[in-house]
């Protein structure tokens, strides 16, 4: 699908959607456990794919408040308010069919972690997106544990092919590829019979996440630790040599259920939008921004480096923001690779460069998303320099007008890209809009309703 979006002034309220990390893990977790309400999830095309490998091994999945009678009669958990979680108690059975993780990398890795506990075999597979990013260290990390992880193809890629059990133990892994391999490794080592201790062989990117895995095992009575080089106790994942998780666990949350905050990768782009887009004198304000490990709330303070008049209430969970002239920043995007392409979208706006440091694992996504953004960037005219590890934008030799630009079939570059579409001269056309729903369903109508103007064609 196609959107038409034309430069246009924005203000009002919008509230950010749940986090999908959050609910990735949470989803997972209560599958876990004996069973447990999920509140406030997400219900986008990823989560449905964790929510659907969670009924493949056993569990069960069903939307709460769909319905006026509570029933969910199509099963596709879409209005649900909270979602009921019957767990298969640690032990996942063997799936009666392949999982289908569609474009979800954080499905496809907490997953096969899953799979490696059942005793007997499980496929998994996804779209063509996924099918091309690196799965090589985790299947590796589950072959040095004594499981059967194996590539179709034998190129490191889903396919993949994973016969357990898994027993625990002890494993080396590289942190600078993916982090949601050691998430996957800590989710199921909790319920292995000896534990599992992960020692990483590079320093990890994307730690925050494993922040979010900490704190939510923690929500679900799970205990693991990072730990330095001398194997003592770190507080956080930042800096950690590896992680130590003993066996035997047993998942359950406080009260039987977790609610899932608000998501600020998603929210970059509603703080994004208002930063190039309010209307002289307005305010756009954006609900359900309450503190989480989330490493992409640094968006906040990169957004007010840049310029903008933003002020974070984060008891009341809104955060406000003003439209002001934006200047270029120095940005290292090592613990935050999903907001490049919200950055290098501001980037594109502001006045000076923009310099995106630290970038090279934002080339495993669902698209390289260094060069996807520099090309689409440039066909609004604006002007960027790719390196390997670097992304800058010449924010003052950019003058950007309306072009027609391609999504990538990525949501996180289509959502970067109507935001520098509000402040490009007359009419840009985006390709592939419909991907949105992987982690923001319904994006162009919340935009919309802040003034945004869209048209959305097919
Ligand atoms: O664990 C998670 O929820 C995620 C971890 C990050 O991936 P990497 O750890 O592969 O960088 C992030 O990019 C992804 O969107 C979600
Ligand atoms: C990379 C992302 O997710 P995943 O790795 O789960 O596909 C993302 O949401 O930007």
């Amino acid at each position: 699908m196609d959107v038409h979006v034309t430069r246009s002034e924005l203000r009002g309220t919008a509230r950010a959607p749940p986090s999908k990390s959050y609910t990735h893990r949470a989803l997972l977790a209560a599958g876990y456990s004996e069973g447990a309400t999920v509140e406030s999830p997400l219900i986008s095309a990823d989560t449905r794919a964790t929510a659907r490998a969670v009924t493949g091994f056993g569990g069960a999945v069903g939307g709460i408040g769909e319905d006026d009678d509570g029933s969910d009669p199509d099963g596709d958990l879409g209005d649900a308010d909270a979602l009921a979680v019957e767990g298969f108690g640690g032990r996942p059975g063997v799936p009666e069919d392949v999982i289908d993780c569609a474009n979800s990398g954080t499905t496809m890795r907490l997953v096969t972690a899953a799979a490696a506990l059942a005793d007997g075999t499980t496929v998994l597979t996804g779209d063509g997106s996924l099918r091309s990013r690196p799965q090589g260290p985790l299947l590796d990390a589950l072959g040095d544990l004594g499981v059967r992880a194996e590539s179709t193809r034998a190129n490191g890629r889903a396919p993949l092919v994973v016969s357990g059990p898994l027993a625990g133990g002890e494993v080396a892994i590289p942190g600078d590829v993916s982090s949601q391999y050691v998430t996957a490794l800590l989710m199921a080592g909790a319920v292995t019979d000896e534990g599992t201790e992960v020692d990483l062989t590079t320093a990890l990117k994307s730690a925050p996440y494993v922040d979010i895995t900490l704190e939510l095992l923690a929500d679900f009575g799970v205990e693991a630790t990072p730990v330095d080089e001398a194997g003592d106790p770190l507080d956080g994942a930042a800096g950690a040599a590896g992680f130590s998780v003993p066996g035997g666990q047993t998942y359950e949350p406080a009260g039987g259920s977790y609610a899932v905050p608000g998501d600020f990768s998603s929210i970059s782009y509603l703080l994004g939008a208002g930063a190039v887009a309010t209307a002289e004198g307005e305010t756009v304000r954006i609900e359900g921004a309450r503190p989480s490990a989330q490493g992409d709330a640094a968006i906040v303070d990169i957004v007010e480096e840049m310029g903008a008049a933003v002020d974070w209430d984060r008891e009341a969970g809104e955060i406000a923001v003003e439209r002001a002239a934006l200047s270029g920043v120095t940005v290292d995007v090592g613990d935050t690779p999903d907001l490049l392409p919200t950055i290098a979208a501001l980037g594109a706006v502001a006045d000076g460069d923009t310099r995106i440091e630290n970038c090279e694992h934002v080339r495993y996504k669902e698209t390289d998303r260094v060069s996807a953004m520099a090309e689409e960037l440039e066909k609004l005219g604006a002007e960027t320099t790719e390196e390997e590890d670097v992304l800058t934008v010449h924010g003052s030799e950019s003058d950007l007008r309306g072009a027609t630009v391609d999504g990538r079939a990525d949501h996180r570059i289509v959502m970067a890209l109507a935001l520098a579409a509000l402040a490009a001269e007359g009419t840009t056309t985006i390709r592939g809009a419909e991907h949105v729903d992987v982690s923001f369903p319904g994006f162009f109508e919340t935009m919309g309703d802040l003034g945004m103007d869209v048209e959305q064609a097919d």
